[in-house]
């Protein structure tokens, strides 16, 4: 029996060229009107996407590539041989040919941990969709969710700190903090069960808040957007991060530090969502925006996600799918 970590990411494409097949991909086959492949083809060329492949992966595929090679470093310093496989769902390489290498590899047995660590049906649900469809034969323990954990809360806490007081130095006073999170369609929040989504994401903001106490943030200066609603139709959850930017403008404030707590990567939502559209917004309004760094390569992500590949962590919702005909 040989077992395996595989980590599971959204996926990007490696050119601009590729972008109307890697929506086709994101959408499930919907068609996408060509105003908005050229729009998302001009935020991805801003944050460095050529029309055809470079030498150099995207962010999105450079980090997660990385951060991969690190958790099985940490494995090997404690001693553990497990081999640590990446797939994406939207993009190479996918999650169906990723599953069928580990099947030629040998491995009868594999941890699933989505590099999402909040639980919503619209990206870690069809995450696991996929890998369940490519798993047959193979034990899969899928763990869906690990918003809460403290060593993720910590992560989270460094990068925000590092930002957070030269800020509040800089304007000369306090400046709250506005930790978001990808939006989602209001629909999966409603009805007879609706996604964990946005509590979890919550839930990882405040424990982050929590571990700041001690540098002076509180509960008071906190607060909580979803970033980024998509170009499909429908209603996508709120406050979203322009109005409360605006908001915020409105009280007084002069400035403000944002926190994405529902990525663990740079990607065009933090590169150019963030850095981009909302810092012009908030040059226009009169509002100093500030970001925290992301994780990317942080040593206690890198611990987190070992607590959670080896089971250590079961705190979320941790699925066993027994192999199927073995
Ligand atoms: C919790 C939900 C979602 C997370 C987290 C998320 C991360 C994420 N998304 C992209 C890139 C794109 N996502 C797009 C659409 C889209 N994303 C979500 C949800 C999450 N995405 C939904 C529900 C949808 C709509 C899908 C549909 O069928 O229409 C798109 C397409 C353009 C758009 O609608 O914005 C892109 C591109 C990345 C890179 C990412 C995190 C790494
Ligand atoms: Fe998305
Ligand atoms: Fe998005």
């Amino acid at each position: 029996m040989s077992e395996a970590v595989l980590l599971l990411a959204h996926g990007t494409p490696n050119a601009l060229g590729e972008m109307a097949e890697y929506l086709d991909k994101v959408t499930g086959g919907r068609a996408i009107p060509r105003e908005v492949v050229e729009e998302l083809q001009h935020r991805y060329r801003l944050i460095g996407l050529r029309e055809e492949a470079g030498a150099t992966p995207p962010p999105l595929t450079h980090w997660t590539l990385e951060q991969a090679r690190l958790l099985e470093r940490n494995f090997l310093a404690n001693g553990l041989k497990t081999k640590v496989y990446v797939a994406m769902r939207n993009w190479h390489p996918y999650i169906a040919d990723v599953i069928a290498q580990m099947r030629r590899d040998g491995v009868t047995q594999f941890r699933a941990v989505c590099l999402a660590p909040q639980n919503s049906r619209t990206s870690v649900g069809l995450y696991r969709k996929a890998t369940l469809a490519a798993a047959e034969g193979i034990e899969v323990e899928f763990i869906a969710g690990w918003a809460e954990h403290p060593v993720l809360a910590e992560a989270f806490a460094e990068k925000l700190r590092k930002v957070w007081r030269p800020a509040c130095d800089e304007a000369g006073r306090k400046v709250p903090v506005l930790f978001t999170a990808h939006s989602v369609p209001c629909r999966t929040v409603m009805g007879d069960s609706p996604d964990p989504y946005p509590v979890e994401a919550k839930a990882t903001a405040r424990l982050v808040a929590e571990r700041m106490a001690g540098d002076g943030l509180t509960g008071l200066d906190c607060y909580f957007a979803f970033q980024s609603q998509g170009v499909s139709g429908g209603p996508w959850i709120g406050p979203t991060v322009e109005d409360t930017l605006k908001a915020l403008r409105e009280e007084g404030h002069a400035g403000v530090v944002i926190q994405p707590v529902g990525f663990l990567c740079d990607h065009v939502e933090i590169l150019y969502d963030i850095d981009i559209a909302f810092k012009e917004l908030a040059a226009k309004i009169g509002l100093e925006l500030w970001r925290a760094e992301s994780l990317n390569d942080s040593p206690l992500l890198i611990d987190a996600l070992a607590d959670v590949a080896t089971g250590r962590y079961r705190a979320g919702v941790v699925e066993t799918v027994a192999a199927a005909g073995v």
